[in-house]
């Protein structure tokens, strides 16, 4: 079978580093347009499929993006897919603060990735959604809210545990592993076919 390849629209450079990291070992090859795409508001869904769209027109052919949320149970599900604005107002030392004043600490991780085969086509969504707590900013700064994120029962937050670990169970891992069957899925199809 030939190598698969997705162009991935995003300006994080750490987003491509974990796209790289679960797709890789998946034979996917992961090329990467650093194109700032706008992102209207809306439901995590309404966001991702516009943005996706948008990335497709821009580059008129087929895209890979992400939109990633964090959602606050006590808030409703907010910030969602708005956490970036919260994350850059606050910084990840002072995210948890936002929950100071609620006893329920629970939240979710979601990130929807979307794949559009290009201008004119409708998008397809391939969503992993985690649980956790909102917790005092712990381990590697590196990466986003990831210090306040503690992931299920484990006790630990994503920013402290291994990147491999991370990657089997991440919001992340869970929707890239829905899109490579898929794409595996596809592959079987034009073999029915030919
Ligand atoms: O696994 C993650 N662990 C920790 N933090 C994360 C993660 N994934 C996204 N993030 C951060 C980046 C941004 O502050 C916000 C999502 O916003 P989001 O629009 O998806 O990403 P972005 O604007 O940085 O890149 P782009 O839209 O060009 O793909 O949460
Ligand atoms: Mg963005």
């Amino acid at each position: 079978m030939a190598p698969k390849e997705i162009l991935l629209i995003t300006g994080n450079t750490n987003k491509i580093a974990d796209f790289n990291a679960i797709l890789i070992p998946a034979g996917i090859i992961v090329r990467n347009r650093a194109v700032d795409v706008p992102e209207i508001q809306g439901s995590i869904e309404e966001i991702s499929i516009a943005k996706c769209r948008k990335a497709a027109e821009i580059i008129g052919g087929p895209v890979v993006i992400d939109d990633t949320a964090l959602c606050f149970n006590a808030m409703g599900g907010l910030p969602g897919p708005y956490i970036k604005a919260f994350l850059e107002a606050l910084g990840p030392k002072s995210l948890h603060l936002l929950l100071a004043g609620f006893s329920d600490k629970s939240a979710q991780a979601v990130a929807t990735v979307g794949y559009c085969q290009g201008p004119g086509h409708e998008p397809i969504l391939f969503q992993g959604r985690i649980d956790g707590t909102i917790v005092p900013a712990r381990g590697n700064m590196q990466y986003g809210w990831q210090t306040c994120f503690e992931y299920g029962e484990t006790g630990q937050t994503l920013a402290e545990m291994p990147d491999d670990e991370k990657h089997k169970m991440s919001h992340l891992g869970i929707a890239l592993r829905k899109l490579v069957s898929w794409l595996n899925r596809s592959d079987d199809r034009v073999t029915d076919t030919t």
